[in-house]
This record gives structure tokens, C-alpha cells and sequence, in this order.
């Protein structure tokens, strides 16, 4: 790659929609890996509705990782966006385009810097589950640009990492994140329940009455209500109780 010229860049764009609990994740036992304290079952949204859509582009002449959240640059700095790219490159593989002259070498993946352009077409941190979307189509979007050869399952244990509830957003229907119990978090993953065509008639009306940032985020509410509600165990425990198929 080093003798290629600096000119070429590679593009992909996803779009994935954003889901909402029926049974709600809320709590989690491990904050770093992001692992939840009980099961969750969510609703996907049609994709020509609530979702995300994410460019990512890598070419030899960019400088840094950088990403435009909604037209504004954001830091990626924080520890969700970092391994969520650490994860994607661990599993990058060889990519050519012969006619445009690109060879990428799995481990060239470490040192190629990303350029991140995502858009979300509803309000964003107000309670509409944009980190949902917006993580799994990141997540989506860099695996893709970088070939990684996992299925949605594995991918979607990745997303969770950058937002618990955007391991959901990797399938349409209905959809279990299962808690797992290896500690790495491996097997706390989105598995699909029924798709999109189990319950057709089914319409979902979202009511959006501010679009104002929320003054509590999901992060730090639940982080809350684990170290100070009397109730939140038992919910946890009532919840393991029943298998949620
Ligand atoms: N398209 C996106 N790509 C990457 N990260 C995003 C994207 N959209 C939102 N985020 C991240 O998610 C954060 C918002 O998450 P937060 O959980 O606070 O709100 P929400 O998901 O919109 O609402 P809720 O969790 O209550 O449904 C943003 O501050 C940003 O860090
Ligand atoms: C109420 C919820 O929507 C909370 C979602 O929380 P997040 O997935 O946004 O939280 P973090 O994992 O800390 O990023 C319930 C749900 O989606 O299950």
C-alpha cells in the first residue's frame, strides 16, 4: 500500500433504523463491556422512518480519525467510539479494487485513518433511541468498509459496546438482546425473534413533543438507578424469571 499513490478513497454509506424496547433494558452489570442486567425485546422501525445513515470513507491522505455528527464535528475520543473502531480493525481483511488501483492489506487497517459523516433524520440524545441506530450503522458501515466477514450476530456484540440498545438495531422484527454469561461479553448478543413480516398490521406512532436534548441521558439514569433504587434487583430478577422467546 505504501508505494500506492495518497489519492484513492474508499466509501461506503448504511442506513439502519432505530428500535424501541417493548421490555426495556435498564441497568447494566458491567459499564466497560456494556453488558445489561437482564433481557431486553425491542421492535426494529422501518428504515424509511426513524434512522440513521452513515458514511465512512478511509484514504491514505487522511490525517486522523475524525466524525461529523448531524453536519458537526464530534470527538471520537470517548471509550464507546474507540472500541467500536478497535473491535471493526481486530477484524478487518484484505480488500482490492483492481480497475481503481487499491490494495489493502488486513494489517494496513491499523494505521489507515477513517473519515466518519453520519445523519440522523430525527432528533438526536432527546429519547428517541438515536444511539441505537447510530451505533449499529456505524458499527455496519466500518465493517463493511473494511470487509470484516462476521454476520449480524457478532457485529451486533460490537455495536453494543458503543450503545447497549444498538445491538438491537442490527435486525428488523423483533428482536432479543440476551444477556450472556461469558465475561467477556461475547455472547451478549441481538438475536432475531420474528422479522418485519410477523405482525403486519402493526403501526408505531412516535409523537415527538420537544426535540430538545434530554437532561438525563440513558447512560447515567440507569447508572443511577442501579446504585439507588430499592427495585431495580428485583425487576432484574422477575425478568430472568421468565424466558423472553
Ligand atoms: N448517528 C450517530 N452516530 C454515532 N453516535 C451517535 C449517533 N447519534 C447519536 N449518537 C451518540 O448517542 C448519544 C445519544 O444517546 P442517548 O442514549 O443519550 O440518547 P438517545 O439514544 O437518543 O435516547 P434514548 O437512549 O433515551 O432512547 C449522542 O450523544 C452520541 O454520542
Ligand atoms: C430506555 C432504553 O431505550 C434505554 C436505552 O439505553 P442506551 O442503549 O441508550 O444506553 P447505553 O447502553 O448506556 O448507551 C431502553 C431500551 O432501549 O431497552
Amino acid at each position: 500500500m505504501a508505494e500506492q499513490s495518497k489519492k484513492w478513497i474508499l466509501m461506503v454509506t448504511a442506513q439502519t433504523p432505530t428500535n424501541i424496547a417493548v421490555i426495556k433494558y435498564w441497568g447494566k452489570r458491567d459499564e466497560k463491556l456494556v453488558l445489561p442486567i437482564n433481557e431486553s425485546i425491542s421492535v426494529t422501525f422501518d428504515p424509511a422512518h426513524l434512522c440513521t445513515t452513515t458514511t465512512v470513507a478511509v484514504s491514505p491522505s487522511f490525517q486522523q480519525d475524525r466524525m461529523w455528527l448531524n453536519k458537526k464535528e464530534i470527538s471520537l475520543d470517548g471509550a464507546r467510539y474507540q472500541n467500536c473502531l478497535r473491535e471493526i480493525r481486530a477484524r478487518a481483511n484484505d480488500y482490492e479494487d483492481e480497475k481503481k488501483g487499491i490494495k489493502i492489506s488486513k494489517n494496513d487497517w491499523q494505521n489507515l485513518h477513517v473519515h466518519i459523516d453520519s445523519y440522523n433524520n430525527f432528533p438526536t440524545a432527546a429519547g428517541l433511541a438515536s444511539s441505537a441506530s447510530g451505533f449499529a450503522c456505524l458499527v455496519f458501515s466500518l465493517a463493511k468498509l473494511m470487509n470484516v466477514q462476521e454476520d449480524n450476530g457478532r457485529l451486533s456484540a460490537i455495536a453494543r459496546q458503543g450503545s447497549g440498545s444498538a445491538c438491537r438495531s442490527l435486525f428488523g422484527g423483533f428482536v432479543k438482546w440476551v444477556m450472556g454469561k461469558e465475561e467477556d461479553g461475547s455472547d451478549s448478543i441481538a438475536v432475531p425473534l420474528v422479522d418485519e413480516k410477523h405482525w403486519d398490521e402493526l403501526v408505531i406512532i412516535i409523537a415527538v413533543v420537544s426535540s430538545r436534548q434530554k437532561e438525563t441521558s440513558s447512560t447515567s439514569g440507569m447508572r443511577e438507578t442501579v446504585v439507588t433504587s430499592a427495585l431495580i434487583e428485583h425487576r432484574a430478577k422477575v425478568l430472568s424469571l421468565y424466558s423472553l422467546h
